[in-house]
Order: structure tokens, then C-alpha cells, then sequence
């Protein structure tokens, strides 16, 4: 016969301490999912969810893959871009600025157009091949377009030009050009080239749609784009090897209908300002 105590002690044990251990089981592992969730749901928050990225670093461009945030909107340029020529290298930007953002930028400029000019030989010079008006948006008024396109081209703000407000009426255009310098320049042209480089990359985004024609033209290709408010191209005016890209000849064809409101900005191959 076994002893009392050893009778309890190996007795089958009680309902109550089984359900004891039953309940602290469940507790941990209730414990262990919660802890697990709560890290699917901070990696997906912080690193997957591209809104949520945004909410981060809202306004720190470039930090988060280029995004930027647009009047609550997320601008994601993996996304909203399209490569539409490797030769040249022209790329399309959808929903670059929203349209209110379009709307002030030609407020802050259309009172103050004047005839555009092109560079020439003795100076800068009005002809009859851009017979558009345009005006010098200041820097500090551009500044959240230049951080957008610093943020998708990668390059900083001080290598690019001041901000170019261009308008077109029906009839006026801009016949196909580069926009790199010409060889012939005079002696101001020149050292502005020696100081700044020449234009290496050209963003162009299209401030309001235009009724018929004003199409950007590039002839090589034969790619024509249309303007949609809001949206923008960037091409490149120098190849990698840094020579002139002759495919990167283009042209605004005239406007039939309506008015024509674009923004250019150009990139230098070295610091424009400090
Ligand atoms: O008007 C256009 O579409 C082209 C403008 C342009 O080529 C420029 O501003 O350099
Ligand atoms: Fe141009």
C-alpha cells in the first residue's frame, strides 16, 4: 500500500489546476501573437506603406525614395513615372504638381511677362523662332518645385537655374532648339559657361492643358507631348559621356487653341548658386 502523501502527490491532478495551467498557456500565447502583430503592423506602417512613410518624413525630400507630399497626396516618382525615349533620355512625370500648385505658380508670374529671348552670338536676343513671354520665377518662390525635382533627378537645388515662366498664345512657338550652348559665344556667355557648365538636363512641367496643339516636339524620335496640367517631362540635353546630345533637339509646335503655361527649369553640370 503506498503512503498517503505519495498518493497525492502522483494523483491525477485536479480540474481546477488544469485549467489553471490551460488559462496561462493561452495567456502567453495571446501575449506572444500580440507582440508578433504589433511588429507586422510597425514593419508595415514604417517601412512598407508608402503613406505612412510620408507621414514620417513629410517634408524631407528625397528621404523616402523621392517622396514628397502634395497637398496631402503622396508624389511617388517610381510610381508616376514613364520612360518615353532612351535616346534622348526623356521621361514622363504624371501628377507632378496638383493643380492648385500650377494655378499659383502662373498667378505669380503673368503679370509680369516679357518677350522671350534666345541666347545669340552678341547677346541674349528676341527672334522670331520663340515667340512666347516669359518671367524668372525668384527662388524663393519656387522652392517647393525645385526640392520635387531635386527629389526625382537626384540632383541638388543649387546646380539648377531659376525657375522659367513661359506663356504662349494661339500661334506662338518655340521652334526646335537644344538646350545646351552653342560654340559661338560671346565673351560673358563663355565664362558663364566656364563657371556653371553647360545645361545638362531640362524639366519641363505643363501648368494647364492646352485646347489644340502646343505639344512638346521632340523631332528625333517624333514624340510629341501633349500638355496635361499638372504633369512634366525631364530629358537630357548631354549624354552620360557628357557630349551634347543631338537627339535632344525640341520644340513647343504652335498652340492652335487655347493658351499655352509651362514652367522649365534647367540643370546645370555645375553649381548655378551657393
Ligand atoms: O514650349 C515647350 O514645349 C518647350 C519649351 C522649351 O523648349 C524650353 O523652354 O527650353
Ligand atoms: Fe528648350
Amino acid at each position: 500500500m503506498l503512503p498517503l502523501s505519495a498518493g497525492i502527490k502522483d494523483h491525477p491532478p485536479s480540474l481546477m489546476a488544469s485549467l489553471g495551467r490551460s488559462l496561462r498557456k493561452t495567456k502567453n500565447r495571446v501575449i506572444v501573437l500580440g507582440v508578433c502583430s504589433l511588429l507586422i503592423i510597425l514593419y508595415i506602417v514604417f517601412f512598407r506603406s508608402p503613406d505612412a512613410a510620408t507621414a514620417v518624413s513629410a517634408n524631407v525630400v528625397g528621404a523616402v525614395g523621392g517622396s514628397i507630399k502634395s497637398e496631402g497626396e503622396m508624389y511617388d516618382p517610381y510610381r508616376n513615372m514613364k520612360v518615353l525615349s532612351w535616346s534622348p533620355r526623356l521621361f514622363y512625370y504624371s501628377k507632378f504638381l496638383s493643380h492648385k500648385e500650377c494655378d499659383e505658380v502662373i498667378n505669380m508670374g503673368k503679370d509680369k511677362l516679357e518677350r522671350s529671348k534666345v541666347v545669340g552670338a552678341k547677346s541674349d536676343e528676341v527672334i522670331q523662332d520663340r515667340s512666347s513671354s516669359g518671367y524668372w520665377v525668384p527662388y524663393s518662390q519656387s522652392k517647393f518645385i525645385d526640392d520635387r525635382i531635386s527629389a526625382v533627378t537626384h540632383i541638388e537645388p543649387s546646380f539648377m537655374e531659376q525657375l522659367h515662366l513661359l506663356h504662349y498664345d494661339p500661334t506662338q512657338e518655340y521652334k526646335p532648339h537644344f538646350d545646351w550652348f552653342p560654340r559661338n559665344l560671346n565673351e560673358h556667355q563663355e565664362q558663364q559657361l566656364k563657371d556653371h557648365g553647360q545645361r545638362y538636363a531640362t524639366f519641363i512641367i505643363f501648368l494647364d492643358d492646352v485646347e489644340e496643339g502646343g505639344e512638346t516636339w521632340f523631332p528625333k524620335p517624333d514624340i510629341k507631348v501633349k500638355p496635361v496640367k499638372g504633369d512634366g517631362i525631364l530629358f537630357y540635353d548631354l549624354l552620360p559621356s557628357g557630349e551634347e546630345d543631338n537627339e535632344a533637339l525640341h520644340g513647343g509646335l504652335p498652340v492652335i487653341k487655347g493658351e499655352k503655361w509651362i514652367v522649365t527649369k534647367w540643370i546645370r553640370q555645375k553649381r548655378w548658386s551657393s
